[in-house]
């Protein structure tokens, strides 16, 4: 047939029909769940069901669904998907000449809907969130605030991105309207309340109306606020609004990624209002952590994803320095599952699955020994040849042995490969890597110090 007297359903029959004699597995998986829609010039219109469905086969099949298309006459014919096309799916293998495409006209007489997920945890609360060593304080800190308004003043909790902090925020919220509906909470991050500032500010209009938004209240939260590095004004005006709630005794919360003391040029004495009250550190969950919460949203799915252990594992094994990552990686895998079965999800399809969550996770742990050796060294105040050198005393030995615990646990270089970076061999990496922990177990300043440079080097 001539390629220009041809419907959709003609070239996606051609070209589907190649497909399966590909690989039956993969067209009755995927490709059969297409609906030819429309045919504009080469262009075909394919309908899928829904956004997730579609960002599979655009990012997994896109080469093998424009090959079969290519094949059709040689003609240079592309796709486009459309989500909200229910799939017709036969409920039996039949032979190939029964595998045409259903026309959108035609009846679907019992659209099999695929079992989805429902997106986890809609609401979060204290009981939603998983308790480990690196977050306990903070935690306890948060639900003390919710319970007793007041009693820490600010409350400061700071750590990576998406550890949970605005969840602990959000439980905040929940439980203190649970416990006095009538309560004013008032939940933003830092950029919104900048933009309403500066808006107003932009138009000359008074300020009464942002300053009652955000005073009026019984309690305020505040998300990400180390966005008001080098904002003067904001800060000015953030600081009367602090002293207002702090002097009525009105709640305040604040999350960022780094300590008050971190975040450039913030005015001093913001800077020891934001230090004055409670600050608490919200850490990266450790592996049992990440298993634990990974088991809560596995329950959490509706139809129950039907995700085996093996594949929980895998996920906190390879999914360790963000939380929001690991969700998006988890809901990807479940959905997989739930549209494929689990019986046929093997641990390398998910490897293949999860390319972008694994490579974004190297990249996040993608740091040079080169970089970890200068952060240490100004972090001390010492040189970097102080650091390389041989001179051993405290105030040098120590730095050059946290340099080298921060080189193990942040890069995937072999206890040789640091040794000789400090010109040194792999047993007194070994011997750092031991000592570390000790030395921020016997001495507040120095897991401060470790804790800070982490977090440091993770964002850059
Ligand atoms: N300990 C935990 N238990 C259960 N869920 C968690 C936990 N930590 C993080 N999460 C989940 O991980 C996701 C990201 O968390 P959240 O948005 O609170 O991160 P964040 O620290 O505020 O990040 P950012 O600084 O980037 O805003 C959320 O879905 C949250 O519910």
């Amino acid at each position: 047939m001539d390629a220009k007297n041809m419907s959709a359903a003609d070239v996606w029959a051609i070209a589907a029909g190649r497909l399966k004699t590909q690989n039956e597995h993969l067209y009755r998986q995927w490709f059969q769940k297409l609906t030819p829609l429309s045919l504009e010039g080469r262009m075909l219109k394919l309908g899928v069901s829904d956004d997730f469905f579609g960002s599979i086969i655009t990012d997994q099949y896109d080469d093998l669904i424009i090959q079969a298309l290519e094949e059709i006459d040689g003609s240079d014919f592309d796709y486009a998907l459309e989500p909200g096309h229910e799939p017709v799916i036969e409920p039996e293998p039949r032979p190939v000449a029964a595998a045409a495409p259903v026309r959108p006209s035609e009846p679907a007489a019992e659209p099999v809907q695929p079992r989805r997920p429902r997106s986890c945890m809609d609401e979060h609360t204290f009981e939603n969130f998983v308790v480990g060593g690196e977050n306990r304080h903070a935690f306890a800190a948060a639900k003390t605030a919710a319970e007793e308004p007041g009693l820490y003043n600010p409350l400061y909790l700071y750590g990576a991105s998406g550890v949970g902090k605005t969840h602990l925020l959000q439980a905040v919220t929940v439980e203190v309207r649970r416990r006095n509906p009538k309560a004013v909470v008032r939940y933003a991050t830092c950029d919104e309340l900048l933009n309403d500032f500066y808006n107003l500010l932009q138009q000359h209009r008074s300020l009464s109306e942002f300053r009652s938004s955000v005073r009026d209240v019984d309690v305020l939260l505040v998300d990400d606020v180390h966005s008001l590095a080098k904002k003067t004004q904001m800060q000015e005006e953030f600081f009367n609004l602090f002293n207002t709630l702090y002097s009525q005794r009105k709640q305040i919360i604040l999350t960022s990624d780094r300590q008050p003391c971190e975040i450039s040029d913030l005015d001093k004495r913001l800077e020891s209002r934001f230090e004055s009250g409670m600050t608490a550190e919200v850490g990266v969950p450790e592996f049992e952590a990440r298993l634990a919460i990974l088991r809560m949203w596995r329950n959490d799915v509706l139809n129950k994803a039907p995700l085996g252990d093996e594949f929980l594992e895998f996920l906190a094994a390879n999914i360790s320095s963000n939380v929001r990552r690991l969700h998006g990686a988890f809901i990807r895998l479940a959905s997989y599952a739930s549209l494929s079965g689990n019986d046929k999800l093997t641990i390398e399809q998910a490897e293949e699955l999860l390319h972008s969550q694994l490579a974004q996770e190297s990249a996040s742990r993608d740091i040079s020994l080169d970089s970890i050796q200068r952060a240490v060294a100004g972090h001390f105040g010492v040189t970097l040849t102080d650091i390389l050198g041989e001179k051993r005393t405290r105030g040098i030995a120590e730095p050059r042995m946290i340099a080298m615990y921060l080189c193990r646990e942040l890069t995937g270089n072999s206890s040789n490969e640091i040794g000789a970076a400090f010109g040194r061999n792999h047993a007194t990496v070994l011997h750092a890597e031991k000592k570390v922990p000790e030395l921020c177990r016997d001495n507040e300043t120095i897991r401060r110090s470790v804790t800070q440079l982490k977090r440091q080097l993770q964002r850059n």
